[in-house]
């Protein structure tokens, strides 16, 4: 029936308008109370954002596909309709489905009313086409990021880091020790390091001890950073910066006693809800780390410091259409920050993994290169983790992990973690 998708492309639509229009990301947009998603069923939400984050995905390719068909690139709200369909069109959806919701949606704007008889003139030709977007360019990261990236990657690499980014990501699991899904999914793969990748869209929720806790989701890059840090049945471990958690869970399944503190409470619920669901324990604390002051030392401390989290647009296609360097200056400086308090906090011999979700150096290798000077004294461990590549590790002992890497199989989140020891 023509018009069966309309709510979920609907919301897609007011998804795109917040993160295009607005410089909204789609995350806060999807879970506000009053967003455009809240009054769906939860599959016509599933499918808005799924939507949404495919066609900021492939973005600049479905503009390149309209260029030809258009006079002059229409306002946004139209273009967004246009692009909507471009995508869905390319994924092989029914096209008089496509083509007359297109059209409705079209009608039905105050912006676009007057464009509804384009928009159907555009997609009806459009329709007779084929669309491929898999055999375009990748969408390029934006100016203010790329250039930076080139400068430190290479122009090889960043292009490596935009063909994954330009692919629906796949989903990869933290296994608790010992435990396994059984039967596995199909096209399910155990990675070098240990995490189980899932294809793009698989239903984690369905698999076999999923309600026992047996496993979380977690990008296989950031699960690197607990083993880095290596927690000790025992050992007195700060989760610094910790929600949602999915660090905080694997500390605790080492049998670490941990302490998960995070400044954001809407955060640490979704930490709490992780913890009940998998039966581990740590102490949870709501405070600021530049204000929060600890009764003891700690053993060692995770520090998952704010970042740009440029690493992650595999995951948030919105990302580089919302952010720039703007934020930056801040954000490194309270990473010095936070790095100086939680070295002062840990016991002699303690250990500190710094780690954030960034491919800029400035928020990874720039970062330990100053801890190092300021701190005499102060060491690097270097990684020795299966399943690490040997040239992941930086010249100063730290693990720089790119998107490129693991190209074939999906890649991966980019990450800068280093374990630095005191004295
Ligand atoms: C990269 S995220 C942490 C991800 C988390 N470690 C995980 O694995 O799920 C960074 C976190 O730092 C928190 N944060 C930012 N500024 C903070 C501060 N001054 N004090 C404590 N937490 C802060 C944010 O609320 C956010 O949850």
């Amino acid at each position: 029936m023509a018009g069966e998708g309309l709510a979920a492309r609907r919301a897609a639509l007011a998804l795109l308008a917040g993160v295009l229009g607005e410089g909204r990301m789609i995350g806060p947009l999807s879970g506000a109370a009053d967003g455009p998603l809240s009054a769906l069923a939860p599959a016509d939400r599933a499918r808005a954002q799924r939507l949404a984050l495919t066609v900021l995905r492939h973005l600049d390719a479905a503009d390149r596909v309209l260029a030809p068909l258009l006079q002059r690139p229409p306002p946004l709200a139209a273009r967004n309709i246009l692009r909507l369909a471009v995508v869905e069109l390319a994924e092989g959806a029914a096209a008089h489905g496509v083509v007359n919701d297109a059209v409705t949606l079209a009608r039905q704007g105050k912006r676009t009313a007057s464009m509804a008889g384009m928009v159907n003139a555009v997609l009806r030709r459009l329709a007779q086409a084929s669309v491929n977007l898999d055999a375009m360019p990748p969408q390029r990261m934006p100016d203010w990021l790329r250039k930076p990236l080139v400068a430190a990657w290479g122009p090889q690499a960043v292009a490596g880091m935009e063909r994954v980014q330009s692919r629906a990501p796949v989903i990869d699991l933290t296994l608790r020790p010992g435990a396994t899904v059984d039967p596995a999914p199909a096209g399910a793969e155990r990675l070098p390091t240990g995490s189980l990748r899932l294809p793009p869209g698989a239903q984690v929720t369905a698999l076999p001890g999923y309600d026992e806790g047996a496993f979380w989701v977690q990008d296989a890059a950031a699960a690197l950073a607990v083993p880095l840090l290596a927690p000790q049945p025992g050992e007195r471990v700060l989760d610094l910066c910790a929600a949602p958690g999915g660090k905080t869970l694997q500390l605790a399944a080492a049998g670490a006693g941990v302490k998960a503190l995070d400044v954001s409470e809407p955060r640490l619920a979704r930490l709490r809800e992780n913890l009940a669901r998998t039966g581990l324990e740590a102490q949870v604390v709501v405070a600021d780390a530049l204000e929060w002051v600890p009764d003891a030392p700690f053993d060692a401390i995770l520090l998952d410091a704010p970042c740009s989290a440029t690493g992650t647009i595999r995951r948030h296609p919105d990302l580089p259409f919302v952010k720039d360097r703007g934020d930056l200056a801040a954000l490194t400086a309270l990473q010095a920050a936070l790095i100086d308090r939680a070295l002062g906090w840990l016991a002699p011999g303690g250990r500190l993994v710094y780690c954030t979700c960034s491919l800029l150096p400035e928020e990874g290798e720039a970062q330990l290169d100053a801890a190092l000077s300021r701190h005499p004294g102060l060491t690097v461990r270097r990684p020795d983790l299966p399943g690490v590549d040997p040239r992941w590790i930086t010249r100063a002992g730290g693990l720089r992990l790119r998107p490129d890497y693991w190209e074939r199989t999906g890649g991966m989140d980019g990450f800068f973690m280093a374990c630095m020891m005191v004295r």
